[in-house]
């Protein structure tokens, strides 16, 4: 149901966070978040819903995005994960912040 235009702008915004100017942040969201290798086996037992920028990506492209509010809805479940599983005031907690105001910003555009 998103048209042509809503499509593109979504993947405007996914190209944004990707952006070189938000690298010092948008690392631990570009990819799903491998519990093993971060040495958080826990992770999955936190988090029931896991979203990254690259499922996002995916998911735009294969055209599972029934509305432009369902793909910002996954947009926050990554902010709302990453707050609910590292401490406020962490280095991720603070990565998270600022690319949620990189999302806000490039989505109120
Ligand atoms: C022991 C420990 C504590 C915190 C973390 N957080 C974290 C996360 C993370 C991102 C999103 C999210 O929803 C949850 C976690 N990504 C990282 C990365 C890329 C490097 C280092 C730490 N990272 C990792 C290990």
């Amino acid at each position: 149901r998103m048209t042509e235009l809503e499509i593109k702008f979504c993947s405007d915004v996914l190209r944004e966070l990707h952006k070189k100017q938000h690298a010092a942040y948008n690392f631990p969201f570009l990819m799903p978040v491998d519990p093993i290798a971060l040495n958080i086996p826990h992770y999955t037992d936190i988090i029931k819903n896991p979203m990254d920028l690259s499922t996002m990506r995916h998911k735009l492209d294969a055209g599972e995005y029934e509305t432009i509010d369902e793909f910002a809805a996954d947009a926050k479940l990554i902010f709302h994960n990453c707050y609910t599983f590292n401490p406020p005031g962490t280095e991720v907690y603070k990565y998270g912040q600022q690319l949620e105001e990189a999302f806000e910003r490039k989505w109120a555009e």
